[in-house]
Parts: structure tokens; sequence; C-alpha cells
């Protein structure tokens, strides 16, 4: 039982937050046909590229401004529900445009729903933007731009999702300049799909102070002991990591291996419907198939925080709090 911890998540979609049961009414509002991506109150998908296309195509039922405050204030109060006392949504300004929304509107929906929901439970949020690799480098650039002009306290991050096997990390240095030079947080997605070799690329072309997952740095020992030395924060999904079959099952996660050899974790959800999970079953799994104690499980909530893009003074009321 892990409801009385405090928690925190550094990494999840907001598009990939989106409860099926709310999915549904949205494309029945919109008659959008979505019976290929969602059955039986679940998403359908078959591999990390069908799952690529799930999302991009679920994100089409969101459409307005009040569609995307929803969606956000519906995750966190879930969030709040469980004890998180702080979030970050990895947000996608392209998603925005792709539906004709476009990325401001986007972006006033989904702080609209970060005010919503912490005038009711105090929950804090600020929101990653992402490129998506799979949509070309120059969107990714254009990301960046957009995140490092919007001149919004709320947006603290930039990140860089997608399909992982489209180019190299060296391939965005330039976007990654952009959102570092506008005093962003950096942090990348590495070593989920591809290979130690690719949480590499990102601490060459990068060295982002997060890498989302990471997970895969356990192939190469010599990786490992580089991410303990930098101090490198992974944000590992195990739920996700079962469900796209990185590793077979969660005795064969490395999680712990990665934890004892020094190197900072912490655990979020992802896409927590997509992948059949939620914050609270990471915690749960923590606790039970990886077998953390409740101190051990503070101590990474608290790395969140130290890792948490947020000013300072926000930081240290929110360690106070675990
Ligand atoms: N797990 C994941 N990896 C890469 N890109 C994503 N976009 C949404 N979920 C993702
Ligand atoms: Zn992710």
């Amino acid at each position: 039982m892990t409801l009385h911890l405090k928690k925190v998540e550094l990494h999840c979609h907001l598009e990939g937050a989106a409860p099926p049961a709310l999915t549904e009414a949205q494309a029945l509002k919109y008659g959008v046909d979505i019976s290929g991506e969602l059955r039986g109150g679940a998403y359908v998908w078959h591999d990390f590229a069908s799952f690529l296309e799930c999302y991009d195509k679920v994100s089409e039922v969101y459409r307005t401004e009040e569609d995307y405050a929803l969606l956000t204030e519906t995750y966190l109060d879930e969030l709040a529900g469980i004890n998180t006392i702080y979030s970050e949504l990895i947000v996608s300004p392209d998603h925005g445009k792709r539906i004709g929304l476009g990325a401001d509107a986007y972006i006033a929906g989904v702080c609209e729903g970060i005010r919503r929901a912490r005038e009711k439970s105090g929950i804090e949020a600020r929101l990653i933007v992402t490129g998506e690799r799979h949509f070309g480098p120059e969107s990714v650039i254009g990301a960046a731009e957009y995140a490092a002009k919007a001149g919004n306290p709320l947006i603290t991050g930039f990140n860089l999702a997608g399909e992982e096997r489209m180019g190299r990390v060296a391939d965005y240095i330039r976007a990654f300049d952009i959102a570092r030079d506008a005093g962003l947080g950096l942090t990348i997605h590495a070593g989920e799909v591809c290979g130690a070799f690719s949480v590499a690329d990102a601490l060459d072309a990068v060295r982002p102070s997060r890498i989302g997952h990471g997970v895969r740095a356990i192939e190469d020992l010599d990786l490992v002991k580089r991410l303990a030395d930098l101090g490198t924060v992974l944000e590992i999904c195990p739920g996700s990591n079962i469900a796209l079959k990185v590793f077979p099952d969660f005795a064969s996660h490395p999680l712990r291996r990665l934890k004892e050899a020094g190197v900072r974790v912490t655990i979020s959800s992802d896409d927590p419907p997509f992948f059949h999970t939620s914050l609270k079953r990471e915690y749960e799994l923590a606790a039970g198939a990886f077998g953390f104690s409740d101190a051990e499980i503070d101590a990474m909530t608290r790395t969140a925080i130290e890792a948490a893009f947020v000013d300072e003074e926000t930081r240290k009321a929110l360690l106070a709090r675990i």
C-alpha cells in the first residue's frame, strides 16, 4: 500500500493520459470513428510504431481549448486523489497545430486545466514542451522556438519524444541549444526503444540533466557508471517498459540495478491508460514487484523534486512536504 506516500511525477504525456471513457465521449461529440484505436474501453496498438499512431489519432479528438482544459484537469485531479503534490506534463504544441487549434490555444487550455486542479487540491504542475521526432527535425526546432518565446511561467522544460529510431540525437542539437538558451530544463527520451548508444548520444550531444527512460543504459555498464558520475536523473516508467516489451517482465527490469549502481532514478507512468497503468500502480510496483521500502520510495520522490524543472522556492516547499 502506497496511498499514504506523497507522490511526484516527472514524465507523463498529456494526451497519453487521456482516459478511454473521455476519449470515447470526445470522439462521439465530434463524430470521429475511433473504433480502430479504442475498443472495449482499451486503446488498441501492438508495437511501438502502432502505439505512436494510436496516440496521434487519439489526440485528434481533443480539439478546443476547453477540451484540453478538461483533459488536464481530469488527469491532475486523479493524481491529486492519490496524494500527488507535483506533476510535470509533457505537452506537444504540434498536436495543437495538427488539429487546427494552434499552439497558443492548446497551451492556454492546458494552463486553465492546471489552474482549476490547483484551486481544488493545491497540486503543483509545470509543462515540458516536446518535439516529436516522427514529425521531422524542423518541427522539433519549431517546438523549441515556441517554448523559448512563449514567456509562459508554467513552461519550464523541453523534451524530445516520438520515434526514437528516427535520426540521432545530434540531429536535434539546434533545438536543444534554443531551449537551453531560454533557460529551460532539458530532458530527452533515450534508451527506451533504442539501446545504450542512444543514451550515450544524448549525453554526448546535449548532456541533459534528465533522461526519459534511459533504462537500456543497463546494456553498457561503463555508461551506467557515467550516468551515476554525472548525476543524470532517469525518469523511469516500468509499466510502460513492460507493456512495450522493452523487458519481458518486472523481474528483469533494471530499475533496482540502476539504483544500486548509484544512478539517480525516479518513477513515472508515461502514457498510463495506453499501458494499462497509472502513477498509483507505478508506486505499488515500486513497493511490490521491486521490493522498495517506504523510505527508498520517498528517496526516489525526493530525487524527482530535486530534478524538477521548478524555481528554487517551489522546490524547497515541495521537499518540505516529503
Ligand atoms: N513512451 C514514449 N516514447 C516516446 N514518445 C512518446 N510519446 C508518447 N509516449 C512516448
Ligand atoms: Zn515518454
